[in-house]
């Protein structure tokens, strides 16, 4: 067994896509850098979340878009080719490889030390090695927690004999179980379920609250996925909790569920899609006076408030501000330039949308829910802005209207909404449900965060016919009810 020490400027825990990018703008920015990682550089995204789940549902997707083409629908009457969709899953996810991010880590000169990392004091980072060997790690700077999340599981009975699914076991499938019980109705729920349906399983979705899916969106998103899943063969249970499981038979029998109204059900596998607990039970939190198993918070430097000398910054989504790839992203390319401002001793640009200011995490955090219909948001919803006490008008189309959705599908259903901010004349929350949506919200984001009066968004003009013509029946309705 070796002992070494090393000394860089920065030192990140966790290599998924926060703290690859987190490491990627502090070295960019002339501090030398290291990243410690005990699994795969690209993190739970590029193996067991976006990449893989993305894989597994553009075709159900396709499919299902195909099918209202008049003309093309017969060619694709058929069940999708499970073998053929799981190999391109299998290329998504990099056959579980990392060589490609370790070269470019290699490539934007960061180093890597592999192994799990724990915090042992301020400034230090103890790495434990596959081969058993300690390297301390002293940070000059800073140490920056990327580690992210896990399932958080609920406390049940028999839940440890089951071996339930999680999102790995779902995005890593090898074989399509023949009844699949989902239970959650979130993101990772709702898209596992959209996936594993149209694979071949009888997906039964076991939801707790009374107010369905999706229910962090407007309520006609969750509404409409809701009609379109139970459309493809879903079982969608609403407010109903799972009191039990158990293999009556041993490993590898069927598992039974029973739930809280006292009926059961039985199915192949469990997939709990419940939530994500923070990845911090064991990294030393309790050698920097914090609680293990803990979320990280922090303020809008991203320092973590509870430590004292602001050395110790989170990413990503072990700060629980916006659990989604593209955000801890945003939050690293400005965590990066920021730990390098304050190492050289340089002023911050720290307002409002400033480049050291993550505004975009309060303002315009957006999402696209992979299923059918597509699911698109960012900004306010409109319960967030009553809470908010924001005065808002609220403006509802129906996107089969418009020439564009007709074009697209045969019998097109979506739905937009978007909030416009009256005392300020801008927009500040977007919805989008429908086919060929995920593209539009891009728009949406932009419209957001430029604070662009809604009067010059007249002069954005959307082409015909495209989906995005939205944008101008949008801006009509809202003329138009003014004028009355
Ligand atoms: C099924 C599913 C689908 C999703 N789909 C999308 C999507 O389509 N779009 C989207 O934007 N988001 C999606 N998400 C969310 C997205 O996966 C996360 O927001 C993202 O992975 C968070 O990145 P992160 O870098 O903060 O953490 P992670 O990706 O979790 O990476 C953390 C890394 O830290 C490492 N680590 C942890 N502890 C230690 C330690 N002690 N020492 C060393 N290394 C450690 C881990 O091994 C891991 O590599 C999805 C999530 C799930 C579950
Ligand atoms: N396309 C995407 O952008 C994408 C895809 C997947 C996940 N994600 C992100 O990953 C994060 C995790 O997603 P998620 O769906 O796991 O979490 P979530 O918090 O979105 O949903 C969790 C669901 O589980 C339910 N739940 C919680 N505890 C329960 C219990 N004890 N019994 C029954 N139900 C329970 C909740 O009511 C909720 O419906 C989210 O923040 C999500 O935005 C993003």
């Amino acid at each position: 067994m070796n002992d070494t020490s090393r000394a860089y400027d920065v030192v990140v825990v966790g290599a998924g896509p926060a703290g690859e990018n987190v490491a990627d703008r502090t070295s960019a920015a002339g501090l030398t850098s290291v990243i410690v990682e005990n699994e795969l550089l690209g993190g739970e995204c590029s193996f067991w979340a976006c990449e893989p789940s993305k894989a597994l549902l553009r075709p159900v997707v396709a499919r299902a878009d195909a099918r209202r083409v008049p003309g093309l629908r017969r060619a694709v009457q058929g069940p999708l080719d499970v073998p053929a969709v799981f190999a391109h899953r299998d290329k998504m996810a990099a056959y579980w490889k990392d060589d490609d991010q370790v070269d470019w880590l290699e490539s934007v000169s960061v180093d890597l030390v592999r192994g799990h990392g724990r915090l042992d004091g301020p400034r230090q980072v103890v790495v434990e090695t596959g081969s058993g060997d300690t390297i301390r790690l002293t940070a000059r700077h800073a140490v920056c927690v990327a580690t992210g999340t896990v399932t958080a599981f609920p406390d049940l009975p028999g839940l440890d004999t089951v071996r339930p699914w999680t999102n790995r076991d779902a995005t890593a499938a090898r074989h399509v179980p023949d009844r699949l019980a989902v239970v959650g109705g979130g993101v990772v729920a709702v898209e596992m379920a959209t996936a594993f349906q149209a694979l071949g399983s009888q997906v039964t979705m076991l939801v707790r609250g009374t107010k369905g899916i999706l229910n962090r969106m407007e309520p006609f998103a969750g509404e409409m996925v809701t009609e379109a899943l139970r459309e493809a063969g879903a079982e969608l249970r609403f407010g109903t909790s799972v009191t039990g499981v158990v293999r009556e038979n041993g490993a590898g029998s069927p598992v039974r569920i029973t739930l809280d109204d006292g009926q059961s059900l039985v199915a192949d596998e469990i997939l709990f899609a419940t939530g994500r607990a923070p990845h911090t039970q064991d990294i030393g939190l309790e050698t920097v006076g914090l609680n293990p198993g803990s979320w990280l918070e922090v303020d809008d430097s991203f320092r973590v408030t509870d430590v004292p000398d602001g050395w110790l910054y989170a990413v990503g989504d072990v700060n629980h501000r916006a659990l989604m790839t593209h955000q801890g992203k945003y939050q690293a390319r400005i965590a990066g330039p920021l730990i390098a401002a304050r190492a050289k001793d340089e002023p911050l640009d720290d307002g409002r949308w400033g480049a050291h200011a993550p505004t975009a995490d309060s303002a315009a955090v957006p999402q696209v829910v992979f299923c059918e219909p597509e699911v698109t948001s960012v900004g306010l919803t409109t319960q967030e802005a009553e809470r908010a006490g924001r005065r808002v008008d609220v403006v509802d189309y129906d996107i089969g209207r418009l020439a564009g959705a007709v074009q697209y599908a045969d019998g097109y259903s979506g739905k937009a909404r978007v909030l416009i901010d009256t005392d300020r004349n801008t927009i500040v929350g977007v919805t989008f449900v429908g086919p060929g949506t995920q593209e539009l919200l891009y728009s949406a984001t932009v419209a957001i965060t430029s604070e662009m009066p809604v009067d010059r968004l007249w002069h954005a003009v959307p082409a015909f016919p495209t989906i995005s013509e939205v944008w101008l029946r949008i801006l009509e309705t809202y003329r138009d009810r003014a004028a009355r």
